[in-house]
């Protein structure tokens, strides 16, 4: 069976520069999930047009910075991360090289052969997220599988990760021990979640 190799990590968007080209409707879905997941994540979106919903986001985030014009190569200089969302797939080609030799890691939203990485789909429960890939097969069962976790997680979870943390901190004994204790207290998390629910 075909399996989905794509290594997930969760990035500190507030620490590293991204850059969004592209001011249209793909734009503004790439910074509103962005802004949704990270509120202060340092953002520069550049577009020729930028659709008037950007705008307004970029007001109640006062660290995302536009700029109206079209995409120049300097825009590349001091970026970590790129997500590319125009309508044009040979400039998004050359980004993409320009972007490689810099070793900017890139997400083109309309070509996943030249994607780095891909967005997925996220639930979040106060300090708890869950990220979710198809492989880029298909974003709407992405979606779908959000909507059914976001579901079945309890609300409350973020009051366990605040319980856990404290007695990660109060467990004496060595490493085996704290362990086993950590897992003694949670094995039926889920199964008593789920009588309360
Ligand atoms: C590869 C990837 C690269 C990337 O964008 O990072 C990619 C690629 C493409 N998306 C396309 C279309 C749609 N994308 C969505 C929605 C989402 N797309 C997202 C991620 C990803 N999309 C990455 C793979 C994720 C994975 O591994 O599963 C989500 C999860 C996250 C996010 O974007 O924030 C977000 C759901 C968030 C949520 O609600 O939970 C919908 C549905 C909808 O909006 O309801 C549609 C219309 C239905 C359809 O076409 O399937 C097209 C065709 C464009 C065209 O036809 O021109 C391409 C290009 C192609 O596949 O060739
Ligand atoms: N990954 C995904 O989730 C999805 C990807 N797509 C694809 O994404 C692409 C973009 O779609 P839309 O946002 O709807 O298009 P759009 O036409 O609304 O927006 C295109 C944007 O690119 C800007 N642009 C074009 N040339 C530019 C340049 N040289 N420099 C700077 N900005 C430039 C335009 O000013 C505009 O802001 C399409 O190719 C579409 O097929 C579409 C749906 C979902």
């Amino acid at each position: 069976m075909e399996r989905n190799n794509l290594f997930p990590v969760f990035l500190k968007l507030e620490s590293l520069d991204t850059l969004i080209v592209g001011g249209g409707n793909v734009g503004l879905e790439k910074l509103s999930a962005i802004l949704k997941n990270s509120p202060l994540a340092k953002v520069t979106l550049v577009a020729r047009t930028i659709q008037d919903s950007i705008k307004e986001l970029a007001k109640a985030h006062p660290q995302v910075k536009l700029f109206e014009r079209n995409f120049k190569l300097w825009d590349l200089w001091d970026k970590d991360l790129v997500l590319l969302a125009t309508d044009n797939r040979i400039l998004h080609e050359a980004i993409q090289k320009l972007a490689r030799t810099r070793r900017i890691l890139v997400n083109v939203a309309d070509t996943p052969d030249l994607c780095d990485f891909y967005l997925g789909s996220v639930v979040t429960k106060g300090n708890l997220k869950i990220g979710v890939s198809t492989n880029g097969k298909s974003p709407t069962v992405a979606k779908r599988i959000r909507e059914y976790l976001d579901e079945a997680i309890p609300d409350d979870t973020n009051v366990l990760l605040d319980n856990m943390q404290k007695i990660r901190n109060q467990i004496k004994g060595d490493f085996n021990h704290k362990v086993k204790v950590l897992n003694d207290i949670t094995t039926t998390w889920l199964e008593d979640a789920a009588v309360v629910k």
